[in-house]
């Protein structure tokens, strides 16, 4: 299980300073759909630059053009990509045979998806990496959560990896490990913390702690 640290709000030389306190106890560190919208792909190529043992995965939120969009994040340094799993099959299997192309991943975003169990089995067979449900900031704040989604793709997603994201901090983290999913991605649970660091190194912990259990 690896922790993912979403940067959302934050510029590059901020990004890159959160980082920096968080980087021993992360495995992957998301440039945000807001962060590639305010500073483009360079966000990308710079986060790279400045960790090169980190993965890093460009949140561009595909819907389409798949093949394109992905050449673009991988050449910039993107490890993973996101696609919405609410475009259409023909975009997703673009996106598939690009990254295979830079040996890139592809992580399926499930944001809105209605029938997660359908598209999840329909989206597996196309030879995705991540298969990841997530709770955005506008259910989340109507207090929404992919707790029970997280349980929906585990129990259908035969090949890819599963992923959960949306809201999750240190207090609800055990529950999220307890469904086991390859990925934790956390942004505000972290970033909005004062010590970073601490927090950080805790929720790396627990997953370790579990993983070892
Ligand atoms: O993908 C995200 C969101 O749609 C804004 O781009 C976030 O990175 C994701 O939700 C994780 O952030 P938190 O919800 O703050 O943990």
């Amino acid at each position: 299980m690896k922790l993912q640290l979403a940067l959302d709000l934050v510029n590059i030389p901020e990004g890159i300073s959160v980082v920096r306190e968080v980087e021993a106890f992360i495995d992957v560190v998301e440039i945000g759909t807001p962060v590639v919208i305010n500073e483009g792909l360079r966000a990308v190529k710079e986060m790279k630059e400045a960790f090169p043992n980190l993965t890093v995965l460009a949140d561009l939120k595909i819907m389409d053009a798949g093949g394109y969009e992905v050449m673009k994040a991988s050449e910039a340094g993107a490890g993973i990509v996101t696609v919405l799993g609410a475009t259409d099959d023909s975009t997703i299997k673009g996106a598939v045979e690009e990254a295979k192309k830079h040996g890139s991943e592809i992580l399926v975003d499930m944001i809105n998806v209605k029938d997660i169990e359908q598209r999840a089995k329909e989206v597996d067979a196309l030879g995705v990496d991540y298969i990841c449900v997530h709770t955005g900031y506008d259910l989340q704040a109507a207090g929404e959560n992919s707790f029970e989604q997280l349980r929906t793709i585990k129990r259908v997603v035969k090949n890819a990896k599963t992923a959960v994201a949306g809201g999750i901090k240190l207090e609800t983290l055990p529950e999220v490990i307890q469904a086991q999913p390859d990925l934790v991605i956390v942004g505000g649970g972290i970033t909005g913390k004062d010590d970073k660091k601490a927090v950080a190194a805790e929720m790396q912990r627990l997953i370790k702690q579990a993983v070892t259990v």
